[in-house]
């Protein structure tokens, strides 16, 4: 397997150049380009994820700056947190309190804070008598890994010669973007799962890290790898099952969980592409043929979060959901 600029701890790292993220054409004929894109397509069909560096476009400040505003939002008072809240959605779009099925994780979703009207509306939720300085932290966090998350997606499409796909995906995504707190585990020699072991209901995930240990991966050959705060890249690209599905099992969702240990809390945050409520979710024909017979038949995306949402312990629920 080769191709990658840098393997570390067996994740893959892509060194995107700033001029890519940065442009809005993000079409080329160069070999550079054509380069570029098979190394994301092959980490997404043999790994799953790849990490990618973003320092030049989104500062570490400029994170850590956010990571600040996310530890007030969890300090406000279960009730006021508590408002954000979504029956079909509680992950994406609302509160999941810590309880006994998740007693150290805690979540927050917004549905597109992309746009500053969103980043605002659940900002005043939040905080009546405002927080600015939250509302542009995530508005402009969100939208440069929405940018990463676009281009990644881009350039796998590219790489298997269906660019024309890329304008229906994007339009017919949403921007899911989730911040999350994780307590320690309550003796610091303990180790405790932080969240259960899954595959993400999306296209694509991007992951942004603080520095506290704690993400695991399974990797192929089947070994839970610890996501090292030393690994190049601040950003994670994950692989979902939605892409996986549309690929006919082209590209393969990542397994992954939180493991807690230490005594310190774990602050992270995740921005999900996923289809639209509306969606059906088919098999591009592209992927389908003698060699490659149809795995899953078409899926209406709520219809199959409704179902999971209901039966959340099974594995591989998309696989009996939607399976041929
Ligand atoms: O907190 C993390 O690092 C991972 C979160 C995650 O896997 C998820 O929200 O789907
Ligand atoms: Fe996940």
């Amino acid at each position: 397997m080769g191709g990658y600029n840098h393997i570390e701890g067996e994740i893959p790292y892509i060194d995107l150049p700033k001029e890519l993220l940065e442009s809005k054409q993000w079409s080329s004929t160069t070999e550079e380009w054509k380069e570029l894109c098979g190394k994301v397509r092959e980490a997404c069909e043999d790994y799953g994820c790849f990490t990618v560096g973003y320092d030049e476009i989104f500062p570490a400040e400029q994170r850590e700056e956010f990571f600040m505003c996310m530890k007030d939002l969890f300090d406000l008072p279960y009730e006021t947190k508590q408002k954000n809240s979504s029956d079909l959605h509680p992950a994406n779009r609302g509160y999941i309190a810590t309880s006994v099925v998740v007693p150290l994780y805690e979540s927050l979703g917004v549905q597109n804070p992309i746009y500053l009207g969103q980043a605002q509306a659940f900002t005043d939720l939040m905080w009546p008598d405002g927080n600015p300085a939250f509302c542009r932290s995530m508005n402009s966090l969100s939208r440069n890994m929405r940018r990463l998350e676009l281009l990644s997606m881009r350039m796998v499409l590219e790489s298997y010669g269906i660019p024309t796909y890329y304008e229906a995906v994007a339009e017919n995504s949403v921007a899911s973007f989730r911040m999350m707190k994780y307590r320690p585990p309550p003796a610091t020699d303990e180790v405790a799962l932080g969240l259960i072991e899954h595959t993400d209901k999306s296209f694509l995930t991007i992951l942004c890290k603080e520095q506290v240990k704690g993400f695991e991966l399974l990797t192929k050959q089947g070994h839970w790898l610890q996501f090292s705060p030393l690994q190049k890249g601040n950003f994670l690209v994950i692989v979902g099952e939605i892409f996986e599905a549309w690929s006919n099992r082209k590209v393969r969702a990542l397994e992954h969980r939180v493991v807690m240990r230490g005594d310190k809390a774990r602050y992270s945050c995740a921005l999900f592409m996923v289809p639209k409520d509306e969606e059906m979710i088919e098999v591009a024909k592209e992927f389908v043929d003698d060699d490659h017979p149809l795995l899953f038949r078409p899926f209406n995306f709520a219809a199959f979060v409704k179902y999971y949402n209901s039966n959340a312990t099974s594995k591989n629920a998309l696989q009996v959901y939607a399976g041929v």
